[in-house]
């Protein structure tokens, strides 16, 4: 399994280029930050990546990838049932037993720093803890490929400190994991990096100034 992006551009009708000349290969294991300014395209490319929006340019070949989850930056989740009950629901509706997805659910959970916190409602969780409650249960669905959209954006710095931490448990043999973020320590946080910032740059500078005409 994996996808293939190759010189992979886009641009919205009427507005300049937001990125090109974009070539990766992304697999199951690493965990994959996506980097750059504001409005550079990062969640651009994340719904590029999901098959929601077609490139302007290039190729995206999702080999074997099927199924694709998202995390995004505000987590959502029910208000007066469990943690552990919004993680169980993945195994459920794989078909596992209500004892079994119970269990498994414990384990996702103790995997994110959350093992304490199973059994308290969603409204009672702190923000840090909703949002590694959201990857605990974006990778227990085992998606082919989880989308991270800022998962730190509305955190402070202690917090989402916990969270960064939580990205390396991410970190699957069956699913691509991709982050978007603005944010260094996230990026740090990540195993392999995608920078749309750097491909902008040399998109916007001179022709002089360009590193390869240097
Ligand atoms: N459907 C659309 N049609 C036209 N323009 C769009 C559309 N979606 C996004 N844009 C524009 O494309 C640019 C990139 O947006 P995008 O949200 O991908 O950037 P980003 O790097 O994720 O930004 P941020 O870090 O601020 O979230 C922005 O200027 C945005 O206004």
């Amino acid at each position: 399994m994996r996808v293939e992006l190759d010189d992979l551009g886009h641009r919205f009708p009427g507005a300049p280029p937001l990125f090109e000349h974009v070539s990766h290969v992304l697999e199951p294991g690493e965990v994959y930050s996506l980097t750059g300014p504001s409005g550079s395209g990062k969640s651009t490319l994340l719904a590029i990546l999901a098959g929601w929006i077609r490139p302007a340019s290039g190729t995206v070949r999702r080999i074997d990838v099927t199924d694709v989850g998202w995390v995004f930056q505000n987590p959502f989740g029910v208000p007066g049932r469990t943690a552990v009950d919004h993680v169980a629901l993945a195994f459920l509706a794989r078909g596992e037993s209500v004892t079994a997805a119970d269990e498994a659910a414990r384990a996702a959970l103790e995997r994110f720093g959350l093992g304490s916190s199973a059994d308290k409602p969603f409204r009672s969780l702190s923000g840090g803890e909703a949002q590694r409650l959201m990857l605990a249960r974006g990778l227990a669905a085992e998606p082919d490929l989880l989308l991270v959209d800022e998962p730190t954006a509305q955190l402070d710095a202690r917090t989402a400190t916990d969270v960064n931490d939580a990205l390396l448990a991410a970190s699957s043999p069956t699913t691509i994991v991709v982050v978007a973020t603005h944010d260094t320590r996230t990026r740090d946080a990540c195993t392999r990096h995608i920078d749309l910032g750097l491909a902008a740059s040399v998109r916007r500078a001179p022709l002089a100034e360009r590193p390869e005409s240097a």
